[in-house]
């Protein structure tokens, strides 16, 4: 798949979530690519139906894409609940477990999640698979003693690769953290690996996002599909 082909997979999933979000809603708004176009159709549902609905942002690009269409950002501290958070992902199973955090926001996106009365993702086809970890799980860790961290996570064989910028400088979070990525290729345990991680001092989250997910939208060539967490 062409990444012109993987863009209009994504925009087809963004445009069908769009739909979730009515008049009078509280929304989680994630980060990325696929979220991009999310934001650009309630943009336009805003400006040209009059939609009107409050949301929270995972990341200060999703805010100010929003801000730019006139959609109302309040602080996740100022709402007593979220009705749903739409959000992209790197990777789901079919158990709905999955990886975020390939655009380093998934400690505001967790935190997000983690408040919302329902959770959905909006992937293109290419990330749902077996079994998640080919992509390189991210881990947001404090500057102080990464360096540390990074021996630790050697130690435990995980090929930890500390994530830099074009500059060659460690890219820094919304929350100023650095992220690790873990070079793992199968995540056969993703509970214990997620206990480990967690409990590792320095580290401050980690990208598994386990049993959380209520829906799937997968952009396909075919329309977008949704897949429901029976689960849940
Ligand atoms: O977790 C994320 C950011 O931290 C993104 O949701 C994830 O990386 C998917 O991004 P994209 O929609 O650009 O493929």
């Amino acid at each position: 798949m062409d990444k012109a082909q993987q863009d209009a997979l994504k925009k087809a999933a963004g445009i069908e979530a769009a739909k979730l979000i009515q008049n009078g809603m509280i929304a989680g708004l994630g980060t990325g690519s696929t979220v991009r176009f999310l934001v650009d159709e309630l943009g336009r549902r805003v400006q040209e139906e009059g939609l009107e609905f409050t949301g929270v942002t995972t990341s200060r690009r999703t805010q100010e894409q929003a801000e730019g269409y006139g959609i109302k950002i309040v602080d996740i501290d100022d709402v007593d609940h979220i009705d749903v958070t739409i959000d992209g992902a790197d990777e789901v199973d079919k158990n709905f477990n999955g990886i975020k955090g390939g655009g380093a926001a998934l400690l505001w996106e967790k935190i997000v999640a983690t408040n919302s009365n329902k959770i959905v993702w909006i992937v293109d086809e290419s990330k749902v698979v077996d079994t998640i970890g080919k992509f390189p799980l991210p881990v947001e860790v404090i500057p102080f003693g990464a360096g540390q961290v990074v021996k630790r996570f050697e130690a435990r064989g995980y090929k930890p690769v500390l994530r830099l910028d074009a500059e060659g400088k460690p890219v820094r979070t919304d929350e100023n953290n650095y992220v690790v990525d873990l070079h793992l290729e199968r995540i056969e345990h993703p509970e214990a690996l997620a206990d480990d991680l967690i409990n590792t001092v320095g580290v401050v989250e980690h990208g598994l996002f386990l049993h959380m997910v209520d829906q799937v939208i997968v952009g396909d060539p075919n329309g977008p599909r949704v897949l429901t967490n029976s689960n849940k």
